[in-house]
């Protein structure tokens, strides 16, 4: 038996760390961020096809994150058409894992699980969250964006509030042994364990 477990939550909230903690309990992970990741690397299957639509954009064959952000800060479409590239090459990603893993609670850690229609081929969803505050301190923290690109990705997504609302579990990562309690009461309800 497989039960499929979205794991969703806004920039930042938590979802990668959140994730790690499934996978220490013996659920099988895959991660839409490290899907990308290697899409964009050298020979990745997004390469072609950006460097069509955004030359700039390609650094030592790969594409560039750095360069991308720039691009996207820049026009407000990119981002939209990078996104038509991208997501359907993340979905045969997807795929290619849930049928390499037919048994068992696999998580998918999915940024955009309900923009992007995702939702759908889950069992279940389930949300990480934290305080607006305690999301941008962390984001800024990583010293990788500016508050204006995490401004400009917050307002792309779904309103955290909106996502809770969809998601059958919450998870709450305002300490790492409060997410942790959450993540084993989500696996104890997912299996009917007492
Ligand atoms: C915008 C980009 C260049 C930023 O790269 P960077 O390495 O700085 O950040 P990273 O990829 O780790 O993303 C950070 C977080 O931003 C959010 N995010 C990323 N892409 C999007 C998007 N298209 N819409 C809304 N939020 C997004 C997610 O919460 C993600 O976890 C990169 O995320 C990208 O190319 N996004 C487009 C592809 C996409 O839609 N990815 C989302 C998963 S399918
Ligand atoms: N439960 C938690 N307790 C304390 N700190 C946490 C917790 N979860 C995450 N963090 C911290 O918050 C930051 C963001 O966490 P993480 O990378 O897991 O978020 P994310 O949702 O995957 O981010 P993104 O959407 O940007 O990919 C990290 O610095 C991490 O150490």
């Amino acid at each position: 038996m497989t039960f499929r477990l979205g794991l969703t939550g806004s920039i930042g909230m938590g979802k990668s760390t959140t994730a790690a903690m499934f996978a220490e309990r013996g659920c099988a992970v895959w991660d839409a961020d490290a899907a990308v990741h290697r899409l964009y690397s050298k020979g990745g299957a997004a390469v072609e096809p950006i460097a069509a639509a955004f030359p700039d954009a390609i650094e030592d064959g790969a594409v560039s994150r750095a360069r991308l952000r720039r691009i996207i800060s820049a026009d407000p479409d990119a981002l939209s058409r990078i996104e038509a590239i991208v997501h359907p090459l993340v979905r045969t990603d997807r795929a290619q894992f849930a049928e390499a893993h037919p048994d068992g609670i696999v998580v998918f850690d999915i940024p955009l699980l309900f923009e992007t229609g995702a939702e759908a081929e889950m069992d279940a969803t389930a949300c990480v969250s934290v305080s607006r505050e305690t999301q941008e301190a962390r984001v800024l923290d990583r010293g990788t964006m500016t508050r204006a690109e995490f401004e400009a990705i917050l307002a792309k997504q779904m309103p955290n509030e909106e996502k809770l609302a969809r998601a059958d579990y919450r998870i709450d990562t305002s300490s790492l042994e409060a997410a942790a309690r959450d993540v084993q009461d989500v696996l104890r309800k997912i299996t009917g364990d007492p």
